[in-house]
């Protein structure tokens, strides 16, 4: 699992270890980290060239002290400061000491004492830095086009707002030199807590952070700025209180999936109702039935007028065009996919939703179903809504529930008591209480007709063998994604279902 905390939580947890040991301990684990993260993606460090944009803030201590130790093992660096009068003092010396260079981002003269000299292998540095004739800026510009890594420092969890001028120019230089970029706990311009930019943050190969993940690390748009993230532990865990937000791994996800035993049967496996599909729209039964199936389910109860195409298509479906609570056993409910929204959908949805086993709404379930009715639920409930349907149900704008998921999510599961699947290109799944999960797997070519209706029946299949909601959910939507990635592009959603037994992650399969 990948935990993730609020920038406060961080920093009350580093106010309780900074006084239990010496001044400067946790920037030096960072560092250290942060170089080591550097010298493996270089593979070689001596000779390398690195540069580290450096604000004014500890982010930037922490990028001067890393490439400080980058020096010592060969590598001719170069130091990029922001706000050279307010550079971190402590890293700005151990650069020098190292031998590094360093620069005045802006134009208008070098930032005391420039061109110091390249320390290994890298002869041309030292000519340029404070040379007649050469603005610093162009300096900067010049450093960062030859670089082979530059080093993202600056700002981190105290960056209030997208990147400045200044800041816009580098990032713009540093995408242009194709060098590897790696951020210092987080990419520069973004939000650590939920993940929105204002205006242009730098893009990444990978992120080192620093004692926890951060929420904006792990959701779109900033997780597509952050590249790979990669956690140093900094010894603040004791001191950190729940997450926030939480990452389901391959592992978890292999924890949590049910696999049958020898004792199984249909039901101890689970016997999924699929209430979905309409004339206009028989594919969505099918769809969703193909997902509860290949979710592992023992047995699929289709009920609704679609029962032909389901049956043509699996014969193991057990179907009929009766009421829901006639339907025979069944241990957790799919409403909704391509059920149409007339006086009838509404009747079905009403049934399915005071039936005492758990129950998911999708779609035009999500537009027919009684608020209250879902309110007064005892067994799970999800809900699994794209951005305009989240946005009908809180009686919002889309773009607002865009413009900002994690508040969204958020709500809407406390305002309905329910655990809300909220779908984008990183699906977020909240509970009424407790972390939000956080779904990285999915690939926008997910955004498909019909993707849902195969999600829904996947995550129907997870609560009919007794996964509570949030962990139906979240693994439904984790497998749906890997199954995503996995089918050869472009694909129909047809096509997933067949993928998701494929891309379990090792150790299910009960075989
Ligand atoms: N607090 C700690 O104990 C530790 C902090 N660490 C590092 O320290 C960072 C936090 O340091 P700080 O609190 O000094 O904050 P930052 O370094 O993240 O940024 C704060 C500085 O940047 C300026 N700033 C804010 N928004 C800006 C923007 N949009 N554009 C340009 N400048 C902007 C502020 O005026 C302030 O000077 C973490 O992200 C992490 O990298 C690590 O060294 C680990 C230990
Ligand atoms: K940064």
């Amino acid at each position: 699992m990948r935990y993730a905390h609020s920038v406060e939580a961080v920093r009350a947890a580093e106010r309780e270890l900074m006084a239990r040991v010496p001044e400067g301990t946790l920037m030096r684990r960072a560092a250290g980290g942060l170089a080591a993260a550097c010298a493996g993606m270089l593979g070689r460090v001596y000779g390398r060239r690195v540069v580290a944009l450096a604000g004014s803030g500890d982010n930037g201590g922490d990028a001067l002290y890393a490439l400080a130790l980058l020096a010592r093992r060969g590598a001719g660096v170069t130091a990029v400061l922001l706000a050279p009068d307010r550079a971190h003092a402590g890293g700005l010396a151990a650069v020098r000491a190292a031998g590094g260079r360093v620069i005045d981002a802006g134009a208008g003269g070098g930032a005391g004492g420039g061109s110091d000299g390249g320390s290994g292998g890298d002869a041309a540095d030292g000519s340029e830095g404070g040379a007649a004739g050469v603005s610093a800026g162009d300096a900067a510009g010049a450093a960062i086009a030859r670089a082979d890594l530059v080093l993202d420092g600056i700002v981190g969890i105290g960056g209030r707002g997208g990147l400045r001028p200044d800041a816009v120019r580098l990032a713009a230089a540093v995408r242009a030199s194709g060098a590897a970029v790696v951020a210092v706990d987080l990419p520069s311009g973004v939000d650590a807590e939920t993940g929105e930019t204002a205006g242009e943050a730098v893009r990444a190969d990978a992120t080192v952070t620093f004692g926890t993940y951060k929420p904006g690390l792990l959701i779109d748009p900033a997780a597509q700025y952050a590249g790979a993230p990669r956690l140093v532990d900094i010894g603040i865990g004791p001191y950190l209180p729940a997450p926030v937000a939480e990452a389901l791994q391959d592992a978890d996800v292999a924890a949590l999936l049910p696999a049958p035993t020898g004792e199984s049967d249909k039901y101890r496996r689970g016997v999924v109702g699929v209430v979905a599909g309409s004339a206009r729209y028989p594919g969505a039964a099918v769809l969703a039935v193909s997902g509860a199936l290949r979710g592992g389910s023992g047995a699929v109860r289709y009920v609704g007028s679609a029962g032909d195409a389901v049956i043509a298509r699996f014969p193991e479906a057990l179907v009929s065009a009766g009421r829901p609570s006639q339907a025979g056993r069944v241990q957790a409910w799919v409403a909704g996919p391509g059920l149409g929204r007339e006086e009838d959908a509404r009747a079905v949805v009403a049934e399915v939703l005071a039936a005492d086993v758990p129950v998911l709404v999708d779609a035009d379930g999500l537009a027919v179903a009684d608020r209250e009715a879902i309110r007064a639920r005892r067994a799970p409930t999800v809900l699994t809504p794209h951005a305009g349907e989240a946005a009908a149900l809180l009686g919002v704008d889309r773009a607002d529930v865009e413009a900002r998921r994690l508040e969204h999510v958020r709500r809407l599961a406390r305002e309905l008591d329910a655990v809300v699947l909220l779908k984008g290109s990183t699906t977020l799944i909240a509970a009424p209480d407790g972390p939000v999960r956080i779904n990285s797997t999915g690939t926008a070519w997910l955004s498909t007709a019909g993707s849902g209706d195969v999600l829904s029946g996947l995550i129907g299949s997870l609560l009919a063998a007794g996964l509570g909601g949030r962990d139906a959910a979240s693994v439904g939507a984790y497998l749906h994604g890997l199954a995503g990635r996995a089918a050869p592009v472009p694909f129909g959603a047809h096509e997933l279902a067949d993928r998701i037994p494929l891309v379990r992650p090792e150790g299910t399969g009960g075989r």
